[in-house]
């Protein structure tokens, strides 16, 4: 029978819409390090502390050459003992007083640097976490992995170095400024002159060293990407003898991101020469001016040594932004990049969820006219008009060709794409407009691709359940046939597995899958069945755990061995992203159809020769 609800229909319009942008193709914000000053809002007393310390050291600093004017003209020259014992312990006070408060700004703002860039990393984690699948398919893992560490680290280098010098040395820049025009109003007009010279220039590089960093950083996101992938994949890798080409690949990227690490150290190194040139150029030149001032007798020794140790102060200090501003012209390109993805919008095209799911659940599943093609794949229909209904503790057998769709529908019962036109409900609750979290609370999902964290195995089970006890974990384990295997382990339940299951077996991660949705207890069960990699005891025990999970439960299951579609209630066959064929494994038998020639491919029909004996 050619499914009921199989309708073909042109695609509407908006199935091939939502295509996904990756990172780093928006343009770059301009806000960059801005963005970070509303993180300092929750650490107001630090951030407080963290002033006071810098401007106590900067007044200080600025109080040293009024004490050497005083002591050049009032101690020196008036050649007064006791002044000058007086001034030397004021000065030694003065030093120890610079010592405590650079320490306080140094621990303060470094500690605010830490705790901002900790703060950053979390945020944008959680953000990351609950981005769409289709943010997953545009974008490498390792490149974002490399926003959290590498780039949160430049961030983090910058502010705890550069924030607190360049907080000190734009104070001391401006009180040393103040301080010039008291002393000299006349020979600081003439160096006021000359610091638009000095700046401009400065703002000119940074932009372009910011540009320049911001492409080294993403050249080297894209080395990290391949070498995670390939780190993860070494097994594949060593068995086809690919080390060579890896290696090379990532010599290749990372020689990318060095030359534009090179260049952007070029652009710097040629910004501190600029400004060390334009900056102690004018002061000699004014400097000069005085000396002519002090031989005519306009200036006093001690005023032209107070200007002078201004004008060093000053100049040294702009120097030292100018180093800086690089350093945080870098950062605000690591900044930019960690924005992206706190910015990822993770709520993309899921509405203000207005159903709610009845409680308790039933279970019932119903697809209407469903169109659907990827986001990153927009003008390839993957599924075409599918329709389906599953009525509550039903099982249904999805077969078909290898790319018909199957895990596809899958995908969007979960809701990790909303890009579809027709409907999905669950319980009569329409899936796009419930929220996420109440549609996967009523779905448990046994993938055939397990996924299993290098955490302990009991954490693993309790993925769905984070609050079970450990005798729920043990009960859902002996259930899923998992119990033996972990009871022999080192430290049974508490044994830390390998990066994604690697220290065991196929079939003992699929037990412990099957043990983790068995915890989740939810009434709608999602099986990829896979065991084309067991062995005939694993595939036993295996087959054991998902019977009893499937207990009176409403069970969708893409079949992959013959047993499951005898077992099933119904099977429908998905074929070109629709359902064309539906009924039981006898009625399609007998049929003669798309199903029997599948069947006779995919499951080893020989054996069943009298099943199709009896169908006929
Ligand atoms: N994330 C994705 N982005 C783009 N295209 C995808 C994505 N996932 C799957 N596809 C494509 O969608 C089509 C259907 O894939 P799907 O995984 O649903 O097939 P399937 O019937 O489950 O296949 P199999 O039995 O081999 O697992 C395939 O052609 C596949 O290439």
């Amino acid at each position: 029978m050619i499914a009921a609800h199989d309708r073909s229909a042109t695609p509407p319009a908006d199935v091939t819409a939502g295509s996904r942008p990756q990172l780093g193709e928006k343009k770059p914000a301009v806000s960059g390090l801005v963005r970070l000053l509303p993180l300092l809002r929750p650490h107001r007393g630090m951030v407080l502390l963290a002033v006071i310390s810098l401007s106590a050291a900067a007044l200080i600093s600025l109080a040293l050459p009024m004490a050497v004017r005083r002591m050049i003209d009032n101690g020196f020259g008036q050649s007064d003992d006791g002044f000058i014992n007086s001034y030397f312990l004021m000065l030694l006070v003065l030093a120890i007083a610079l010592a405590i408060a650079s320490a306080c700004r140094y621990y303060f703002v470094t500690t605010l640097g830490e705790r901002i860039v900790s703060d950053l990393r979390v945020k944008t984690f959680r953000n990351v976490t609950r981005l769409p699948a289709s943010f997953f398919d545009a974008n490498k893992s390792g490149d974002i992995a490399s926003r959290l560490t590498a780039d949160a680290a430049q961030i983090k280098s910058a502010l705890n170095l550069a924030a607190s010098v360049a907080l000190r040395n734009s104070l001391l820049c401006l009180g040393a400024l103040v301080m010039m025009f008291v002393t000299s109003p006349g020979l600081s007009a003439i160096t006021l002159g000359a610091i638009p010279l000095v700046v401009a220039p400065l703002v000119l590089f940074g932009r372009s060293v910011r540009r320049k960093s911001r492409a080294a950083q993403d050249a080297l996101a894209t080395a990290s990407a391949f070498a995670s992938e390939m780190i993860a994949g070494s097994r594949t890798v060593q068995a086809f003898n690919g080390e060579a080409a890896a290696a090379k690949r990532y010599a290749d990227d990372v020689e990318m991101s060095y030359r534009s690490a090179v260049f952007a150290a070029r652009s710097r190194a040629l910004l501190t020469a600029v400004a060390i040139a334009l900056i102690f150029g004018s002061v000699v030149g004014v400097l000069w001016i005085g000396a002519h001032n002090l031989l005519s007798g306009t200036l006093s020794a001690g005023s032209l040594s107070q200007f002078l140790l201004y004008s060093v102060i000053a100049a040294g200090s702009l120097g030292s932004l100018s180093e800086i501003w690089g350093e945080l012209a870098q950062a605000a390109g690591s900044a930019e990049r960690l924005f992206e993805l706190l910015d990822e919008d993770a709520g993309e095209g899921e509405q203000v969820p207005r159903a709610a799911l009845s409680q308790p659940a039933k279970g019932a599943v119903e697809i209407r006219d469903l169109h659907f093609a990827y986001p990153g794949a927009p003008d390839r229909q993957v599924l075409t008009g599918l329709s389906m209904s599953v009525r509550p503790g039903e099982t249904v057998a999805l077969v078909g060709a290898s790319g018909s769709g199957k895990s596809s529908i899958f995908s969007l019962l979960l809701g990790f794409y909303n890009n579809y036109a027709g409907d999905i409900s669950l319980d009569g609750c329409d899936v796009r407009s419930t929220a996420s979290a109440a549609v996967r609370g009523e779905i448990a999902i046994v993938p055939q691709d397990v996924t299993i964290f290098a955490t302990t195995i009991a954490d693993n089970i309790s993925l769905g359940r984070p609050d079970a006890s450990q005798d729920e974990i043990v009960a859902a384990a002996t259930t899923a046939r998992a119990h033996g295997f972990i009871s022999e382990l080192p430290d049974g339940y508490r044994t830390v597995v390998g990066e994604r299951g690697l220290t065991l077996s196929g079939g003992q991660r699929q037990r412990l899958a099957i043990a983790r949705a068995i915890l989740k207890n939810a009434p709608i069960l999602l099986l990829d069945e896979a065991t084309a990699s067991l062995d005939a005891e694993n595939e036993m025990l295996v087959q054991k755990g998902l019977d009893e999970l499937m207990r009176n439960r409403t069970t969708i299951v893409i079949a992959h061995r013959l047993a499951t579609v005898l077992k099933a209630d119904r099977i429908l066959v998905i074929d070109g992203g629709r359902v064309i064929e539906e009924g039981t494994h006898a009625a399609l038998i007998r049929k003669g159809g798309a199903y029997c020639k599948l069947a006779e491919l995919q499951f080893d029909l020989s054996g069943s020769a009298a099943l199709q004996h009896d169908a006929a």
